[in-house]
């Protein structure tokens, strides 16, 4: 399966918003082939269309424990298309987080601590639920990738 070169500061599709996904064709299932490669040889929790150079609303969720998360659920990938935050808590987080786009750097973010949030899977069904704790900030993380905001952004 093909992987894909990662978009990193300064491409300006990181800057973008994405465009909804209206068809879910083959394309589409190519699309998240590539996707959910590139982001497992880049061993990341996460990864979003724009990051690939496709402006289109689609990422993968996909928590593992880790170093900085070491109570981190381990969950299937989650690829979630057309996502919305639907509410968040009013209680945030500081939490640090990574970006493929961003290599190197290891930012404190505040975010929800849980959300409720809408998506659609790869056949078109719509889905929602809450979210909590790492994967709720996953979602989040991912979700600005797909309105044009990288961790510098949020910082800034
Ligand atoms: O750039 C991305 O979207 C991937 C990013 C997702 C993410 C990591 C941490 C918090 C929120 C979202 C990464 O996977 S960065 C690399 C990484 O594997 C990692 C970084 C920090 C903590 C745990 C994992
Ligand atoms: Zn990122």
């Amino acid at each position: 399966i093909q992987t894909a070169p990662i978009a990193i500061t300064g491409d300006p599709v990181l800057y973008q918003k994405a465009a909804p996904v209206i068809a879910f064709d083959v394309a589409l299932h190519n699309l998240t082939q590539t996707l959910m490669a590139t982001m497992l040889q880049a061993r990341g929790v996460g990864i979003a269309a724009p990051q690939i150079g496709v402006s289109q609303r689609l990422f993968i969720v996909a928590s593992r424990p880790n170093e900085r998360y070491p109570d981190a659920p381990l969950m299937e990938p989650m690829v979630m298309v057309n996502p919305v935050l639907l509410s968040g808590s009013s209680e945030w987080e500081l939490g640090e987080e990574g970006c493929l786009s961003v290599p190197g750097k290891r930012l404190s973010i505040a975010r929800h601590l849980w959300i409720d949030a809408q998506w659609q899977d790869l056949q078109g069904n719509t889905h929602s639920g809450r979210l909590h704790g790492f994967v709720a900030r996953i979602f989040q993380h991912e979700l600005d990738h797909l309105d044009g905001i990288t961790l510098i952004e949020r910082i800034t």
